[in-house]
């Protein structure tokens, strides 16, 4: 058995297939552990204009105050969390719904404090989430706690399925809103670091694809297997990537 990261973007969740839910279910006959991360930028955004906050980045980080971490938790926690597990439970109890502070599974390392309670995760629980993996499919949403201090922190949710991946020697697979990463229109198959950097400084990707990308070739360093990064509306595009078909963009080193 190896493990499988399945990172679900906030941009997808309201298009995903469902054969992404029943390709989550079906990996394990592919002798995988499936663990899902989740997103929920989108949904965020929603929480925090409905309470007529607004919303803030800095190079694709959330400006995090009291507020914005309030309706953020209320958002991934109360909201896209129980959503993601309640889909993959619809046959059986198959999931269980996650963050870094159910049994201190994640610790988490605050960033710059101009990003407010912005934090990356910075170790990785693997006896907890090993033997969680042994029972259910484990579905984390990227809110944790500094013990320490009691703060709760936003962690952007690439970051963190790059760490869980990296941790657990995992394969990740990056499931957007988008065909693959594409270059001057045309679905990029595989990319390397090299190429990246060129393209990241000819501008043709950009915004939310420079942390996707630039973390992936962080993580393959640190022992993450794989990372491809596919889309959610195509018919088993999990399935299918597992099973080596040309779907969506592999990245190397
Ligand atoms: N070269 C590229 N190929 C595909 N998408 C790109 C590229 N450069 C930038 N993007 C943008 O990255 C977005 C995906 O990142 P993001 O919005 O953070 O997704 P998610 O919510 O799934 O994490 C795409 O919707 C697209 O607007
Ligand atoms: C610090 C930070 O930016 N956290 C993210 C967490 C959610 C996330 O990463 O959602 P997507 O995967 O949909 O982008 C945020 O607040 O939007």
């Amino acid at each position: 058995m190896k493990y499988a990261v399945i990172k679900i973007g906030g941009s997808i969740l309201s298009n995903m297939s469902q054969s992404v839910i029943d390709d989550i279910l079906l990996m394990k006959q592919k002798n995988y552990m499936p663990i899902v991360v989740h997103g929920g930028g989108p949904f965020i955004n929603k929480q925090l204009s409905r309470m007529g906050v607004e919303s803030h980045f800095i190079d694709g980080l959330r400006v995090t105050d009291d507020e914005t971490l309030h309706q953020t938790t209320q958002a991934l926690i109360g909201d896209v969390n129980p959503t993601i597990v309640s889909k993959l439970n619809k046959s059986g109890p198959n999931a269980i719904g996650l963050n870094g502070m159910d049994l201190n599974l994640f610790d988490v390392e605050p960033l710059d404090p101009k990003f407010g309670h912005v934090a990356t995760c910075s170790n990785v629980n693997k006896k907890s989430l090993t033997s969680i993996c042994l029972n259910a499919i484990p579905v984390i949403a990227p809110i944790s706690i500094d013990r320490m201090s009691n703060q709760k922190y936003n962690i952007n949710a690439d970051s963190l399925a790059y760490k869980i991946s990296s941790e657990m020697n995992a394969d990740l697979f990056i499931i957007s809103d988008i065909p693959g990463v594409m270059i001057k229109e045309k679905i990029q198959s595989e990319l390397n670091i090299k190429e990246i950097n060129k393209h990241i400084n000819t501008s043709e990707i950009y915004g939310g694809m420079i942390p996707k990308v630039t973390g992936a070739i962080v993580a393959i360093k640190q022992g993450c297997k794989s990372v491809k990064i596919i889309p959610g509306n195509v018919e088993n595009a999990l399935m299918k990537s597992i099973e080596s078909t040309m779907i969506g963009t592999t990245i190397t080193t």
